[in-house]
């Protein structure tokens, strides 16, 4: 890993029973794609301090009583030497009414019916761990942004 430079971010999950906010990324990196909020991990900032200022800013609601940490996983680029090292987290609560950003429409999906040909190749593997409360430790070896070279992804008991 000494030669890849990784860098820290977050996705957050909205859950409200069976039906997940996932947010239509407008522009920028994974533009055109729903995803879970997140982004950059700022210098002094923890994870879930993180984890939370996103969603407030791309989602426009209010984390209520933290995150839990559900995942971790690691993007890697061929031919890029910089690796994004993601922790997935789920909001314990939340207020106020999604609301469009710049970056993201929010938007209610039932779990059962999720958008998966318009979200990251990935999701479909990691995803209905999550869904089932389970926690996940997994890594994706990209070929551009929409072919997955190879992957590992494991099931974990804590973290
Ligand atoms: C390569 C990649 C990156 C991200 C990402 C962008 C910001 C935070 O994570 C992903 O998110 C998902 N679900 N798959 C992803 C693949």
């Amino acid at each position: 890993m000494s030669e890849l430079t990784k860098k820290l971010f977050t996705l957050a999950f909205i859950r409200e029973g069976n039906r997940l906010l996932l947010g239509y990324k407008k522009r920028g990196f994974g533009q055109g794609r729903w995803n879970a909020f997140g982004g950059k991990v700022e210098a002094g900032e923890t994870p879930e301090e993180a984890a939370v200022r996103e969603v407030q800013e791309e989602a426009g609601v209010m984390v209520v009583g933290g995150v839990e940490k559900v995942g971790e996983l690691l993007f890697t680029f061929e031919g890029d030497p910089t690796a994004m090292h993601v922790m997935v987290f789920s909001a314990r609560g939340y207020t106020g009414t999604p609301t469009e950003s710049e970056e993201m429409k929010p938007q209610w999906f039932s779990v059962d019916s999720l958008p998966y040909s318009l979200m990251w190749p990935d999701d479909e593997l990691w995803y209905p761990i999550y869904l089932r409360g389970g926690k996940f430790r997994g890594r994706f070896h990209f070929q551009g942004h929409d072919k997955i070279l190879s992957e590992k992804l494991e099931e974990v008991q804590t973290f």
